[in-house]
């Protein structure tokens, strides 16, 4: 901010005070200045994200997204809030924060963007209200279409991790819970459900909430067997639901279109019901009979090669599958598959995980 009253020129011989600028024009001064790095900021974090859109992702729509609300900051940016700029006396340019120095991977990198953004145009929305009356307004919506662009991101990245996934591990109560899972993860698994049908809440809870940071760790999804309420505490992927479970509607209500719901089916009919519900994948099975749900019937590989003639989603062969039957699973039309024990209580999980992805990547995924 100028000092004010400090400017005077001679003129004759004469000093002669020239007016200072006025209190109202120093504030001015400063709201032009504050507008003007934010509208920076905020084009600059749009167009992090637009470029992992647009390469990352390939997804043209959420890039131009990017581009329509980078185009609208511009058009707020006036050549007096331009003026306004003085970089080398912004006592904020060496001011940076150890986390600004790292980014763990590409979600890091895209959430700390996301949050400088919508920081920008909090910003702008409270400082644009002392300068233009529609200013507040226009950054008010273009924040909240942030937040949904911000979603949206993250739902189409679930989808893709989905999509791109071969092996999927189904917990047992484990007193090696996070070191089997971890060593699964290092063989190159990318989902994994959380199921423990006895223990306490608060079991469930600490257990899960680790497993999602371990999981989110290794950039792999981690889904809530049974329970919704559970899923969104720890803010899971997802939640897979039995026929027996909450219905697909309801627990869409609860979880919101980003999370991905996965439903298990025995036959033809529970699987059309499950792709009319909305379902983002389904169990196929089981197979076999196994000791990891008693009493349920086997389904054979009948219902494996229906499978994968019919079901235009993701789904997964899912009841005693192991090392020794994957490649009969496989040739009845498996790309993908889910196990319980053959990882659960491998002695070398990660050297499992890579047998199974092995066998599983030789063949070219459909859905
Ligand atoms: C991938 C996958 N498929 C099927 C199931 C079984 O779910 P459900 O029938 O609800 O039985 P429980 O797992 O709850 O005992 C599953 N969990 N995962
Ligand atoms: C949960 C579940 N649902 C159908 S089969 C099954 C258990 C599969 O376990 P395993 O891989 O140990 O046979
Ligand atoms: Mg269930």
């Amino acid at each position: 901010m100028k000092e004010a009253g400090c400017d005077d020129e001679s003129t004759n011989g004469v000093v002669v005070m020239v007016e200072p600028y006025s209190q109202t024009e120093q504030i001015q001064h400063v709201i032009y200045r504050i507008l003007d790095a934010n509208l920076d900021r905020a084009r600059e974090g749009l167009r992090i994200i637009e470029e992992w859109c647009r390469f990352g992702l390939n997804n043209a729509q959420l890039a131009l997204e990017c581009k329509h609300l980078r185009q609208e900051i511009a058009n707020w940016h006036t050549p007096q809030m331009r003026a306004a700029r003085d970089t080398l006396g912004d006592a904020g340019t060496e001011l940076s924060h150890p986390q600004e120095e790292q980014r763990a991977n590409i979600k890091s990198l895209l959430q700390a963007n996301f949050g400088r953004v919508q920081e920008a145009m909090r910003v702008l929305e409270e400082y644009g209200k002392l300068t233009h009356p529609n200013m507040g307004k226009a950054f008010k919506q273009m924040r909240y279409r942030v937040y949904t662009l911000e979603s949206t991101l993250l739902g189409y990245q679930r989808h893709q991790l989905l999509l791109r996934s071969r092996l999927y591990l189904v917990t047992s109560q484990s007193e090696n819970l996070l070191s089997t899972v971890e060593a699964a993860l290092k063989g190159g698994l990318t989902l994994l459900q959380y199921r423990d049908k006895t223990a306490d809440d608060t079991v469930r809870l600490e257990q899960a909430m680790k497993l999602r940071q371990l999981c989110h760790s290794y950039g792999a999804l981690f889904i809530m067997n049974d329970r919704v309420d559970l899923a969104l505490a720890v803010d899971a992927d997802g939640v897979h639901l039995g026929q027996q479970d909450m219905p697909i509607a309801i627990a869409r209500q609860l979880l919101g279109p980003q999370r991905l719901i996965g439903r298990s089916t025995t036959n033809s009919k529970e699987m059309q019901g499950a792709i009319a519900d909305g379902a983002d994948y389904i169990g196929v099975g089981p197979v076999y009979e196994t000791p990891t749900k008693v009493g349920k019937a086997a389904t054979g590989v009948e219902y494996v090669s229906y499978a994968a003639k019919n079901c235009p989603i993701p789904w997964f062969a899912i009841g005693g599958i192991d090392p020794n039957n994957i490649n009969e699973v496989i040739d009845a039309g498996a790309q993908r598959v889910a196990v319980v024990r053959s990882l659960m209580e491998a002695e070398q999980p990660t050297l499992v995980t890579q047998y199974f992805l092995s066998q599983l990547y030789r063949v070219k995924a459909n859905a």
